[in-house]
């Protein structure tokens, strides 16, 4: 059909919602997305235009991908139930989480040694995600150091996460670097004190680390460079293996935890809670939030799937602290459920990573776009304006 006069379908660009008029006018002049629009799809796509090496890194998970599979499986049990007739005009998907402002509870996962997905890595995904003001959460394994990832996120809030290293020296360098260039809140991962066994990077014998991808911020820190006999520039190799040793320390307990408070002012929360009886020692331990989470399947093959935790960290934190949830979020329905099982926000992790993959910073932006137009959308259409108002009562366990 012809398209005369005003556009048939007006945006209402107070809704992320919007983006999908903007993709549907956008074809009145030849023009269709440059990614598609099905999130779930995005890593089949990929693995056809990366490198073997990278998008097996990426898309792997730990011995026979039991744990990926589980976490898609248990997003497929829950079902939402829509409410009709109830007014969902104005919807306002902001919250604040542990004094972060956020445009909807959505932040960047903490994703390492991005260079090998795309030359720009976390530079451009800091100004994707600046763009839409979600916050991100930089990794101590990134492409580039914190302090320009900083700068190229502006005045977007950004959170840092630590992989907790030996070298009681380098952690508090990390910490106060990341204080000073801007980082609100504290992420500990506790989940990959050793690195799990990942079958697609064995069979291609590919560890990037090897390569000194993902040594930026350590080769930029001054109590690293410290400790290494000769300047990296002068022995690589010996840089590599000094990293590897100091990288993490497995026999870090929670007598440890106040190590962290002494050095951190801002808000800390634990990455990598499964169990209910770990999330309440970490509220009792006066951290500030947990991430249910098990590293996207990568680390402990078999494990228990990340949503089927989230109801028993919920019960067991009761409110006294943050719950953020990772690992399988695909799509905007899958953030309504993790919220309504009781996350206050959720980090979305290799979509975003396959999308800077196939488009760059445009990628990370179209990607992140589609998730928050869906999510708003299946927000309204299932009778709800806010995330607050997403409770258990949304969803039914099939
Ligand atoms: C390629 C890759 C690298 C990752 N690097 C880190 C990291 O440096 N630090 C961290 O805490 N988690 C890291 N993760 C885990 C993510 O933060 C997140 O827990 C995971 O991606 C969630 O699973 P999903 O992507 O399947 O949703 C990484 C994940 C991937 C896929
Ligand atoms: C010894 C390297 C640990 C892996 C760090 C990156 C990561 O979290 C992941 O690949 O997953």
């Amino acid at each position: 059909m012809e398209h005369t006069g005003s556009p048939p379908l007006v945006p209402d660009q107070r809704h992320f919602g919007a983006y999908q008029y903007e993709i549907y006018l956008g074809g009145l002049s030849g023009q269709v997305p440059p990614i598609t629009t099905d999130l779930s799809a995005l890593a089949e796509i990929a693995r056809d235009r990366m490198e073997p090496t990278a998008y097996g890194y990426v898309a792997g998970g730990a011995g026979t991908g039991a744990t990926m599979r589980a976490n898609r499986a248990a997003f497929d049990r829950w079902r939402i139930v829509p409410r009709m007739l109830r007014d969902v005009t104005v919807r306002d998907l902001s919250r604040t989480v542990l004094g972060t402002r956020m445009p909807a509870p959505v932040l960047l996962a903490p994703v390492g040694v991005l260079s090998v997905v795309h030359p720009e890595g976390e530079l451009a995904v800091a100004r994707a995600a600046a763009s839409l003001g979600l916050p991100l959460v930089h990794s101590t394994v990134a492409s580039y150091p914190m302090e320009e990832v900083a700068q190229a996120a502006g005045d977007a809030p950004r959170w840092y996460q630590l992989y907790w290293p030996r070298d009681r020296e380098v952690a508090v360098s990390f910490l106060e670097r990341a204080e000073r260039a801007g980082y609100e809140a504290l992420v500990v991962t506790l989940d990959t004190f050793l690195l799990a066994w990942r079958t697609r990077d064995l069979d291609q014998a590919y560890l990037p680390f090897l390569q000194r991808v993902g040594l930026a911020n350590y080769l930029a820190d001054p109590a690293f460079r410290a400790g290494l006999a000769k300047p990296a520039e002068e022995d690589p190799a010996a840089a590599v293996a000094h990293w590897a040793a100091m990288f993490a320390d497995p026999s870090k307990t929670w007598e440890d935890l106040p190590f962290l408070r002494e050095h951190w002012d801002g808000p800390i929360l634990l990455k990598g809670i499964l169990h209910p009886d770990d999330a309440r020692r970490a509220v009792d331990a006066g951290m500030d939030g947990v991430i249910v989470s098990n590293h996207g399947g990568r680390q402990v093959d078999g494990s228990i799937a990340a949503l089927d935790a989230l109801p028993g960290v919920a019960a067991a934190v009761d409110g006294r602290a943050a719950i953020l949830f990772d690992s399988g979020i695909r799509t905007g329905a899958d953030v309504v459920k993790a919220l309504a099982l009781g996350a206050d926000a959720v980090l979305v992790g290799r979509p975003y990573v396959y999308g800077l993959a196939l488009g760059g910073e445009e990628g990370v932006r179209h990607v992140l776009r589609c998730l928050l137009a869906e999510l708003d959308l299946t927000l309204a259409l299932s009778g709800h304006t806010t995330p607050d108002q997403l409770t258990p009562d949304a969803l039914v366990h099939a």
